[in-house]
């Protein structure tokens, strides 16, 4: 249940299903039923008005409709276009529709306490405009509960993004799997609650299209973990360099400390001497090595991550850094100051990656990096990958993960106490120190990204980053639990 599809998927896995011997009007049936049932499991009978598009989004409203009505809702009926227009799978249901239709209107919303926003679903084509706009401004500002069935009408399902005007719902019911707007913002802000419910479609079918993305969940990961053996000692945990500034110092002391809870066998903080005290003294773990050394240190294979950029500083040095490192070919997080490094040039930056890299930029550091890739988050974290073959990490609420070949992940987890200064250095550490450890890029991005969410879920309101690092035993022990249940 974890991948998202496409509405082109969506559709592809549809039509397989009816390939297979299970009618269209059956799954819309299906679907309206699941609906029905989200509905009566969250409110009791009550005035309700079903409002339903020309296409199957508001086929699936005639099924609603029915069944509310055969439970003895008092049911509103109203229809865009003529009661003629519904066609194919719409028509067969419209037809078993035995109340009235009246014209969509906001006059519909007068009274009801609950609205189903069967308007548009997949097939939202173009901007809404004029009168459906007055409609959906009339919900949005009505005290009735609002049902969105498959997307809030007006949210596009694959990007997210909110074409002209849009529903916000209370409840949202999709069909089979979630599609990305579900999760990518602006949508996820319209959805309210979102159930997805089975209507049919098999997991072999689903399998079978092989979708590329997925709410970011341990499924996705766990067997990539490589958690420390009986046998094991620190440098079977790797050895990490993180490299610290000589003015912003507290990054890279939130860096080394979440890399070290999130399991690295050994750290080395690598700075200018003038601050080198201020790292080692910081815990008495760390260790601590002059700029310097670089080249001693690089030559030793045993060093094999990196981690630059919180509070690093922007410029030559830092980018010349940045290159020698990566030259190395050994895992590497690059974040803030050493991704702004590359802003007048960041097709060098590109060139330079060759072994396991993650970008892990905020939507300003990426607009820097990358000024000419446009669109929603999952498209630009797709193409900003490809293009340096790096694991791109898009942060926000609704951070993207994608890999090189198409890969992506979207985290779907609440937890806004998460932006606050310093949690995207943690969020930086956290993922080279599983890199660290031995774990494959795309996945450490995409654990990173988990285990700080469910971070900042945890500790909620009044979360500081320095919280962050120390709550992740507590985290990465529900997963190791849970992993040794499964063996
Ligand atoms: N078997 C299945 O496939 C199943 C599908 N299911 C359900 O079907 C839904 C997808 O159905 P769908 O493809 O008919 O698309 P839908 O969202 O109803 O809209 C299409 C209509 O809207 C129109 N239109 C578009 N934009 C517009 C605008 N801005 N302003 C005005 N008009 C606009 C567009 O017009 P056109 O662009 O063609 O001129 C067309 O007439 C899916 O979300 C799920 O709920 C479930 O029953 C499970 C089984
Ligand atoms: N509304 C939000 N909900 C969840 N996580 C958020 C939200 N806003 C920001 N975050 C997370 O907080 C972190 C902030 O990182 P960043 O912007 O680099 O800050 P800093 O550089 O101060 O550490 C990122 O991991 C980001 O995904
Ligand atoms: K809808």
């Amino acid at each position: 249940m974890f991948e998202i599809l496409t509405t082109d998927q969506m559709y592809e896995a549809d039509r397989r299903t009816i390939d297979g011997g299970i009618a269209g009007d059956v799954l819309m049936e299906n679907a309206g039923r699941a609906v029905y049932e989200e509905i009566v499991r969250h409110w009791s009978p009550r005035s309700v008005s079903v409002l339903c598009g020309p296409g199957n989004n508001g086929g699936d409203g005639f099924v609603i409709a029915r069944l509310l009505r055969e439970a003895g809702w008092s049911v509103r009926l109203g229809l865009m276009g003529d009661v003629a227009a519904p066609k194919g799978d719409a028509a067969d249901h419209a037809a078993r529709w035995e109340g009235a239709s009246e014209r969509l209107s906001p006059a519909l919303v007068v009274g009801a306490d609950l609205v189903v926003d069967c308007i548009f679903g997949a097939g939202l084509a173009r901007d809404i405009t004029d009168d459906i706009a007055v409609l959906v401004t009339t919900i949005n500002s009505s005290t009735a509960s609002v049902v969105s069935v498959d997307v809030p009408s007006g949210v596009d399902g694959n990007t997210g993004m909110i074409r002209g005007c849009a529903i916000k719902a209370d409840l949202t019911v999709t069909f089979c799997r979630a599609k990305p707007g579900h999760y990518l913002l602006p949508g996820r802000l319209m959805c309210g609650e979102l159930a997805i419910r089975d209507i049919g479609i098999s997991d072999q079918i689903i399998s079978e299209i092989r979708p590329n993305c997925w709410r970011n969940d341990p499924v996705l990961w766990r067997a990539g973990i490589h958690w420390p053996g009986l046998d094991g000692h620190k440098y079977h945990r790797g050895h990490l360099l993180a490299f610290g500034g000589a003015a912003m110092t507290g990054a890279t002391r939130l860096v080394a400390r979440a890399a070290r809870r999130s399991g690295v066998g050994l750290l080395t903080v690598v700075s200018d001497p003038s601050v080198l005290p201020i790292y080692g003294a910081d815990s008495p773990g760390v260790m601590t090595a002059p700029i310097g050394q670089i080249e001693t240190l690089l030559n030793d294979c045993r060093h094999n991550a990196f981690v630059i950029g919180p509070g690093y500083g922007v410029g030559d040095d830092t980018r010349s850094l940045v290159l020698k490192l990566l030259h190395q070919c050994r895992s590497t997080v690059l974040d803030a100051d050493a991704l702004t490094s590359f802003a007048d040039d960041p097709s060098t930056l590109c060139f330079a990656v060759q072994g396991p890299t993650v970008l892990t930029p905020h939507e300003g550091e990426f607009g820097r990096l990358f000024p000419d890739i446009e669109g929603d988050k999952l498209t630009r974290a797709r193409a900003a990958a490809k293009r340096s073959g790096a694991t791109v990490l898009i942060k926000g609420a609704d951070t993207v993960i994608a890999a090189p070949d198409g890969r992506a992940a979207i985290s779907a987890i609440e937890a806004p106490w998460l932006a606050t200064a310093g949690s995207g250095d943690v969020l930086a550490g956290i993922i080279c120190g599983l890199m660290a450890q031995g774990m494959e890029m795309f996945d450490a991005a995409c654990m990173g990204v988990w285990l700080h969410g469910r971070c900042g879920a945890d500790i909620g309101p009044g979360l500081i980053a320095e919280d962050i690092p120390d709550h992740l035993p507590v985290i990465l022990r529900e997963l190791w639990l849970a992993s040794r249940k499964k063996a």
